[in-house]
């Protein structure tokens, strides 16, 4: 019998619910997950109340089914911890926060696998834009379409300055952002920007992202994570239940949309990407990413 997704977390929760305390951390800092070769690295300060998860797949930290259902089981650990109170989203590797889906994910799929790619995406992007944490995105590089996305489902995001764009650019790659992409981005810089930068693609730089309030500040990159330190700080003075209320008021109708179509979306997903004429587009992009390096 197939498991429902709460099943499945479940079963990752027992997996990996054992907190990881190396010898060398501070007393006040508990690691969920340490180990370098963690696809997610998580830790929670005690003192502070302060989550930090740092996406951890190198080069380009893509979400692959693995990331996603990592991320997934991490923030639903924290949550569940009564003492967390806020979560900062960045990456291990400077220079790329998230370079969105991994297309390997889409390009030839298996539908199964596909299907549970996108409903883990689904459960991550509720659990994240619901999040009862106050929660803010240390974009500390390039940031397009999936990652952009990751960013919008935070409270606040800060961008690294330099060379590093950040967008909703799924068009450029022949494919459609869904509605709930859509949506998120309408609820962060309007309607009117939103129609503009998801037909073209648009990936803005950090100035052009600050202008259109897609980020909140733009920050040298070496300042990135005690901005967001200290943003937090702002965010956790605010009562938890008035913040949570407030946020589940403004944010609950568009969770509450995606939780009401999710098969039916599951299902455009699938018709969509397995089309031959998106295939082919898909193989194209990836053909030009290879290329760029020559
Ligand atoms: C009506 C419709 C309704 C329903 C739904 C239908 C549609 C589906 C919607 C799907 C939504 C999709 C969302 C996405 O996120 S798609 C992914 C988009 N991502 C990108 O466009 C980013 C691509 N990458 C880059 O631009 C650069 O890699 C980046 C991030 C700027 C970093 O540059 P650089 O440091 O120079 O690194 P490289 O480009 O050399 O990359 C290194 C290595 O990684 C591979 N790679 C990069 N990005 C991805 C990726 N997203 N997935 C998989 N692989 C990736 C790249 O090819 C290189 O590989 P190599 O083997 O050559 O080392």
């Amino acid at each position: 019998m197939a498991l429902s997704f709460s099943a499945k977390l479940m079963r990752g929760v027992s997996r990996c619910a054992a907190l990881v305390t190396p010898k060398t951390a501070p007393t006040s800092c508990r690691y969920f997950s340490s180990a370098e070769n963690s696809r997610v690295l998580v830790n929670l300060n005690d003192k502070t109340g302060v989550a930090t998860m740092q996406l951890n797949r190198p080069p380009v930290n893509s979400l692959n089914l693995e990331v996603l259902t990592d991320m997934t089981i991490a923030l639903d650990k924290l949550q569940t911890e009564k003492d967390c109170r806020g979560m900062i989203l960045t990456s291990s590797s400077p220079g790329i926060f998230c370079a969105g889906l991994d297309i390997m994910e889409m390009y030839n799929p298996q539908e199964d696998r596909l299907r549970e790619f996108w409903r883990t995406l689904q459960e991550l992007w509720k659990m994240m834009y619901g999040s009862r944490l106050a929660t803010i995105a240390a974009i500390n590089g390039h940031s397009p379409a999936g990652g952009c996305l990751l960013s919008l489902t935070c409270d606040y995001r800060i961008m690294a300055q330099g060379k590093f764009t950040i967008g909703l650019n799924e068009t450029l790659l022949g494919i459609v952002a869904p509605f709930w992409f859509q949506d998120t981005m309408v609820n962060t810089v309007g309607h009117r920007e939103t129609e503009r930068a998801l037909q073209l693609g648009l990936l803005y730089s950090g100035e052009n992202a600050l202008k259109v309030g897609l980020i909140d500040e733009l920050v040298s990159p070496e300042k990135v994570m005690e901005t967001a330190e200290g943003q937090m700080q702002m965010w956790l003075k605010i009562p938890d239940f008035a913040r949570q209320l407030t946020k589940e008021q403004l944010r609950g109708p568009t969770v509450q949309k995606l939780a009401q179509h999710q098969e039916a979306d599951i299902d455009h997903f699938v018709n969509f990407i397995t089309k031959k004429a998106i295939q082919k587009s898909l193989e194209m992009y990836l053909n030009m990413l290879k290329q760029k390096k020559k």
